[in-house]
């Protein structure tokens, strides 16, 4: 069998209102999300025993191998298949920065059970897969299916949003990791509001969804700037950049993400943004 390869992109929270703590140990959401066209590569071919092998400019911030999301999503599609641990070679070109707020162990997961299903035939629809997710990572059902969505519940409750247009966007991490556990427990020693899902834009034209999204917020920016306030100067830098239209973090952090009126003006202020910390990734996007 030849090697079959999918990018897991990178998910950004547009707004991200969060309730507060439950008794299961998770706070209800509302968000809406969308992903990128930069992302992670995950490679897959079918072996003798199951193997991976991570490179990449992230590789080395990822701990034990067995730990990785990717392992983990296998093992378990394999166990709900009936088949055990599936022989499989997987490669994780790890392109995006690690508890960074753009769920990229959740995409991780999310891709390579698709690569991993059609590999070895399972008859698994893309519903029964983000089932699998669900027990990985509340992100897990959405970046399975890493398209724009409302997510609901602990995030696992998804409605497919199709108004979304293109919006072009930037992403930035200022290097620091954020984690979203600390994040949280940050965020429940202030005044949780609630999380509504708000009524969606009169339009969904780039210039009406960028005023509706003025008006809603991430309940985990405050807290996570306050963890590590590189984030608030990544904010503040990405928010100057000319044409610059909104400026938000996504999930727990580190990453903030701006929305410019063409992907030429994102690209613009990616060249001027790197010039300045050539030390943060900073990446022009079309988010959708
Ligand atoms: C911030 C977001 O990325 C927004 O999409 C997610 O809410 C986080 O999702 P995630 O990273 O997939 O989260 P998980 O790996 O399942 O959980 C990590 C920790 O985050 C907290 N957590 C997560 C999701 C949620 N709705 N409420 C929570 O309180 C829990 O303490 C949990 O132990
Ligand atoms: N394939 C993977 N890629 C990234 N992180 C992984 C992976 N597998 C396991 N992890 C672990 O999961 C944790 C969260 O990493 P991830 O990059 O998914 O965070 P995140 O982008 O903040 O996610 P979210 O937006 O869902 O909160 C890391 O601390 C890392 O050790």
């Amino acid at each position: 069998m030849e090697a079959i390869a999918r990018l897991a992109p990178a998910k950004v929270n547009l707004f991200l209102h969060v309730g507060p703590l439950e008794a299961d140990g998770y706070h209800p959401l509302a968000s809406l999300v969308v992903f990128a066209d930069v992302g992670d590569r995950l490679t897959v071919e079918a072996a003798d025993g199951l193997s991976l092998a991570v490179t990449g400019p992230f590789a080395d911030a990822l701990q034990a191998e067995d730990d990785n999301l990717v392992l983990k999503a296998v093992r378990a599609l394999g166990a709900a298949a009936g088949i055990g641990e599936p022989g499989l070679r997987i490669t994780l070109d790890k392109q995006l920065p690690v508890a960074a707020g753009l769920g990229g162990g959740s995409s991780d997961a999310g891709a390579v059970l698709k690569l991993a299903r059609d590999a070895l035939g399972l008859p698994f629809d893309d519903a029964a897969l983000a089932e699998i997710a669900a027990a990985l990572a509340a992100d897990g059902p959405m970046c399975l299916h890493a398209r724009a969505a409302w997510a609901e519940g602990r995030g696992d409750v998804l409605t497919f949003e199709a108004g979304l247009l293109a919006l072009p966007a930037l992403l930035v991490n200022p290097g620091v990791p954020s984690s979203t556990g600390a994040v949280y427990r940050a965020f429940d020693a202030g005044s949780p509001g609630e999380a509504r899902r708000p009524a969606p834009p009169s339009d969904w034209d780039a210039a009406s969804v960028i005023d509706w999204l003025a008006i809603q917020r991430n309940d985990l920016e405050a807290p996570a700037a306050a963890l590590a306030p590189a984030i608030g100067e990544a904010l503040a830098a990405t928010a100057d950049l000319p044409g610059a239209r909104l400026t938000r973090m996504s999930g727990s952090g580190a990453t903030v993400f701006a929305l410019f009126d063409t992907a030429r003006a994102a690209e613009v202020a990616g060249r001027a943004l790197a010039a300045l910390h050539p030390d943060w990734w900073v990446r022009p996007t079309v988010l959708r």
